[in-house]
Formats: C-alpha cells, structure tokens, sequence
C-alpha cells in the first residue's frame, strides 16, 4: 500500500506539487496521469527518497519514503524517466551487479539475472554493452534492474516514453504479467492508451494538483467521455487550477 499524506514540494517559491493525499491499494495498477510539467516525476523522486519533500510524506508498506529511504529502496522496484547505466559494463554484468546490491548472492544474483535477461528479450544482447543499446533495450533493461529483488511494489516513471510500438508493447505485457502476479504497480505516464490498457484507478495530475481519481469508468461518467476527453478537460491550460 501507497500512503500519500499532504505530499508536497516546493523548488523555491514555485510550488510544483501541491499537498497530495491519496492511497494506493496493495495489488493495484495505478496510473498517475498528466502532461508535461504536471509534477509526476517530482512526486515520484520524492517517492524514492532523492528529493525531500517540502512538507508531508509518502508511505510505502508503512515506511516512510524520506526517513527509512533504504528500507524503502529493498521493498520498491524503480525504473527512472531516463534509466543510465554505466556504459562500459555488460548488459548482464549490470543486473547481477544491481542484484547485488540489493543483497543477492552472487549465484543467486546470475541466476536471477539471466531468468530476466531471457524473460525480457535481451539474452541477445547481454554481452553488449549497455552504452550501444537502444532505447527500448535501455527501458527494458531499468525494468529488469527494478524487479532482480522481486519487489512487492514498482514505481515506473513513464515506461514506455519514446518507445517504438513493439517495444512498448512488450513492456506493457511485462507489466501486465507482474500486475497478475500482484504487485502493487504506480505508474506515471502521460499515454492515455497506457493507462486504458494497464490501469485498475487512474489520478489526474495537473499543475501539481491531483485534479481526479477513480477508476476509468468513474472518470469517463455517465456522460461516457473518452479517458482523453477527460484528461484534455481536467488539462485543459485555460481552465482554472
Ligand atoms: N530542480 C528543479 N528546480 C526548479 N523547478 C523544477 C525542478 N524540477 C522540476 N521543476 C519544475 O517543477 C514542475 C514539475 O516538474 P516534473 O518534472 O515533476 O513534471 P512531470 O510531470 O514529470 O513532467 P514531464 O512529463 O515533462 O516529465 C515543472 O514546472 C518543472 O519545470
């Protein structure tokens, strides 16, 4: 369970997230929309104990994302908006080397890492380095980093961002396969098709406000509107924050 109490964030006087409150179920896929700029990655980071928050917090499992940040890092997989890698280190060098760190054997790590390598496609790949991968190998390959320490939770920063249609296909049904499993799954992304797709609840993120939530049915309402017409109206620049 995901337990947002009053979140916010300040980057001097420019307040990039409002005071969040919301609670992801345990085993949910929740999607957190909304266009550029809305605040998604400054939630996230916060989420993951890179950024301080302002006031408030978030919990994971109940532990706090800011004061217990390691224990919070061996309960949650992260795939970053932009996953880097060290380019001089194979592909399966950096997922044992990740597994690891998280606290593997190192026998177990290199089982653990090619079961991943083989379930994700990038066997082909594994001893190339990872400077020369494509961006869909490079996602591929965060994703395999987020969950070498089967995690009961991810937090994905737009997975699919930038992806060719197959490669996003691939991650989604990777995701998908994980949701059955029963991860808890927060997910931000401004891809409606996404989030249609994946998504048990959705919230809408704009200017830093938690503008909507609910499941997809909910927001769309009796008017039955398309998940797009939803969000380009909750978006929409002209209307009042
Ligand atoms: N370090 C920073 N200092 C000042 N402002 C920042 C900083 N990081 C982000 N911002 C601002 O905070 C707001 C939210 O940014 P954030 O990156 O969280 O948005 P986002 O929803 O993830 O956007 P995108 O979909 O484009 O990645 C933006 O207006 C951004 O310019």
């Amino acid at each position: 369970m995901i337990e947002f109490d009053a979140l916010a964030k300040r980057y001097g006087a420019y307040e990039a997230v409002h005071p969040l409150t919301l609670t992801v179920r345990r085993g949910e896929v929740f999607g957190f929309l909304g266009p550029n700029g809305a605040g998604k990655t400054t939630t996230i980071r916060m989420m993951m104990g890179i950024l301080v928050p302002s006031s408030g917090r978030v919990l994971v499992d109940g532990l706090d994302c800011h004061r217990d940040a390691a224990q919070v890092k061996r309960h949650v997989g992260y795939l970053p908006d932009n996953p880097i890698f060290y380019d001089y280190l194979r592909g399966r060098e950096i997922l044992r080397f990740v597994g690891e760190m998280h606290g593997l054997a190192r026998p177990a790590a290199a089982v653990r890492a090619d079961a991943l390598l083989d379930e994700f496609g990038l066997d082909e790949v594994a001893e190339e380095f990872a400077v020369n991968y494509s961006m869909g190998m490079k996602k591929k390959l965060g994703l395999a980093c987020a969950l070498v320490h089967d995690p009961a939770v991810l937090i994905l920063d737009e997975p699919i961002n930038g992806l060719d249609p197959r490669a996003a296909r691939d991650v989604q049904d990777l995701l998908i396969g994980r949701a059955a499993a029963g991860k808890t799954i927060f997910v931000s992304t401004h891809l409606l098709d996404m989030a249609q797709r994946m998504c048990d609840r959705v919230g809408i993120i704009h200017r830093g406000r938690l503008a909507a939530t609910g499941s997809l049915d909910e927001l769309r309402g009796e008017a039955d509107a398309s998940l797009e017409e939803v969000f380009l109206r909750i978006t929409d620049p002209a209307a009042v924050p």
